[in-house]
């Protein structure tokens, strides 16, 4: 079954809590978590003590999207402060296997996350470490932004390389994903869809999940 990940990013703020606990109860699978310092992107959001606050009130594993420049340096922090999963850009990335080693030493899945102008042979070499790919469908920064429909094929590419390896990665992506997006991202080898205002936008976030899964799904 296609995984969905609603992100926070859209969620009302001042009930985070209830609103966690609210699409947990409606089918979510992950809760993605879009963590941005103001520099390897224009926006900034939730850091550190958001998601030590969340951990408690969801059973459910916190995918942390890290948008920040010198990742290595808070890796540990967000390990600790309990992600389950820990995407990494490779455009920030210095050294990335040394990146993924340090998630992966603490005991959490790790990911990368590529941007829609980056080629997604950029992943060929780390194929082999990761636990999840995550492709950015939009430029990162903000919830709200239109699909962009050339990244179809790099989610593609990477399903094929994922067979040929025969490897076991998740592909996620990220942005511009709704009823009218999903089923294009899962017949290209998708397997969680994050969806921020998709979710969030919707006074009925259960219905809204199951919308998407369902137009993930069709046949
Ligand atoms: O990483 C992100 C933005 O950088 C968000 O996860 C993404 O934009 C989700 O929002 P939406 O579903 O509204 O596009
Ligand atoms: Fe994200």
């Amino acid at each position: 079954m296609t995984k969905i990940a609603p992100s926070i990013l859209s969620a009302d703020f001042s009930k985070l809590g209830e609103e966690i606990k609210n699409v947990e109860k409606g089918g979510a699978d992950y809760i993605h978590v879009d963590v941005m310092d103001g520099h390897f992107v224009p926006n900034i959001t939730i850091g550190l003590p958001v998601v030590e606050a969340i951990k408690p009130v969801t059973d459910l594993p916190l995918d942390v999207h890290l948008m920040i420049e010198n990742p290595d340096e808070y890796i540990p922090s967000f390990a600790e402060a309990g992600a389950s999963i820990i995407t990494v850009h490779q455009e920030t990335a210095k050294h990335l296997h040394r990146s993924i080693q340090q998630i992966k030493n603490h005991g959490v899945k790790a990911g990368v996350v590529i941007n829609p102008a980056t080629p997604a042979e950029t992943l060929l070499p780390i194929l082999e470490e990761i636990d999840l790919v995550l492709i950015m469908t939009v430029n990162p920064g903000f919830g709200g932004q239109s699909f962009i429909e050339n990244t179809i094929r790099k989610i593609e590419q990477v399903a094929e390389w994922r067979k040929e390896r025969d490897l076991e990665f998740e592909i996620e992506v990220d942005g511009g994903v709704n009823i009218h997006t999903a089923r294009r991202c899962t017949q290209a080898g998708a397997d969680v869809l994050v969806a921020g205002s998709a979710v969030f936008n919707r006074s009925n976030r259960h219905e809204a999940i199951r919308e998407i899964r369902e137009a993930a799904e069709e046949k």
